[in-house]
């Protein structure tokens, strides 16, 4: 016998595929996600042309509703974009549809009948990179990489700079993205967890432990996260002991936060932190920090503290622009949007923004993912450790590639 419950996921299961399929049929992009400790998915359906601003998105209440996919650094083989929420379904129990006022009447009914419709939906036609494949790095490659980040940190030239690449792996047979999007929102309920295809993007899967920006009418919140270790039978959360490197690397992340704020003269924040989370099987330090909106009159908080902040040293590096240029020429391959930003703008409502940084996260290709993680480095860096740090990054969502 099957439950009602399993009967209303089937549902919503069938419903989503056919959205979705209707949306990538004509070109359109689509987004699904997962907030973090949420119980259900929205889905976001982009059906007009995207809107490219090459800014990072405002998110003031008046601008435009949408999901945000932002690359690492705006480029031509990576644009900013914002996918405009034309229809957004929450999968959560009322199963709301919301269309957008502006959205025109064929393209209204055509969503309509699609949440009429009974047939089953045929393979989805995900979005594929016009991008070549990026050169991935070998072990080698990338311990020559570290060793070069630490040579550079010891002579000057940056403070902090964090390595990455990118790494190629099959998909197996029937890989399902839906399927895999289910299984990482299942094995991570505290990460975003988003599946994004849109024409210029390609299609990127993820679970991402970082928050960027949120903002909602009451509180402003980011975090600082750096040092990773795995997570063992001796070292949980819980008991976790860190290594020197790894609670210099953390609280630099967390100055450059403090110097954001600086810049904008915003004294009146908390500081929570450093503490051990787990995200999948590994442990990081994180700091939070929260802006009470009622006490502090700063409507423009957000997009202000968006245009500071990304890339953060826990990508980039200290400081930014040498950190970027090390990056730029040393690193070997394009990041595209690994090491972005992705997530709702004015959704559900206006007024609630929440940005993540795209960590822990592929690009789907017809028959293989491109997978990408990266470690921060300071003077103390060991390569090989750095190397094994990368493939234990890959595990998160290279878990659904098993
Ligand atoms: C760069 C990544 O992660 C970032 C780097 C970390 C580190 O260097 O310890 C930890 C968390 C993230 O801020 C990644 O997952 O690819």
């Amino acid at each position: 016998m099957v439950s009602s419950h399993a009967v209303a996921e089937t549902v919503a299961h069938a419903t989503v595929r056919r959205l979705i399929a209707l949306a990538l049929r004509h070109g359109g992009s689509v987004a699904l996600w997962r907030l973090p400790n949420a119980t259900a998915p929205v889905l976001l359906l982009s059906l007009r042309p995207l809107h490219l601003s090459g800014l990072p998105p405002s998110l003031e209440p008046s601008a435009q509703a949408g999901f945000a996919f932002y690359p690492f650094q705006d480029s031509d083989t990576a644009e900013a974009l914002l996918l405009p929420a034309d229809a957004v379904l929450d999968l959560s129990a009322g199963q709301q549809l919301t269309l957008s006022h502006g959205l025109p009447a064929e393209a209204a009914a055509a969503v309509q009948r699609v949440l009429h419709d009974t047939t089953a939906p045929e393979e989805l036609p995900w979005h594929v990179s016009p991008q070549p494949f990026p050169h991935t790095t070998d072990r080698e490659a990338y311990e020559a990489l570290v060793a070069r980040g630490v040579a550079a940190i010891r002579a000057g030239e940056v403070t902090k700079v964090v390595s990455s690449r990118a790494a190629r792996r099959p998909l197996p047979t029937g890989f399902d993205a839906l399927g895999a999007f289910d299984a990482l929102c299942r094995q991570h309920p505290r990460a975003f967890v988003s599946l994004v295809s849109a024409p210029q993007a390609g299609t990127w899967l993820g679970a991402t432990p970082e928050i960027l920006v949120e903002i909602d009418g009451a509180e402003f919140r980011t975090m600082a996260l750096a040092g990773t270790q795995p997570i063992t039978e001796e070292m949980t959360a819980q008991t976790a002991v860190w290594r020197q490197k790894d609670i210099e690397e953390q609280a630099l992340v967390a100055r450059y936060i403090v110097n954001c704020f600086k810049q904008l003269r915003l004294r009146d924040y908390d500081e929570t932190g450093p503490r051990t989370v787990a995200a999948g099987n590994l442990l990081h330090l994180r700091t939070d920090f929260r802006v009470d909106l009622k006490r502090n009159r700063f409507p423009t908080l957000g997009t202000d503290m968006l245009r500071l902040l990304h890339p953060t040293s826990a990508v980039g590096g200290m400081p930014r622009e040498a950190a970027l240029s090390f990056l730029q020429r040393h690193e070997g391959y394009d990041r595209t949007y690994y090491s972005g930003f992705l997530g709702p703008v004015n959704l559900p409502t206006p007024g609630i923004s929440r940005l993540f940084v795209n960590l822990r996260c592929m690009q789907l290709r017809p028959t293989e993912a491109i997978l990408y993680a990266g470690t921060g480095l300071t003077a103390e860096s060991d390569p090989s450790r750095e190397w094994q740090e990368t493939e234990l990054k890959l595990r998160t969502v290279g878990s659904v590639l098993d």
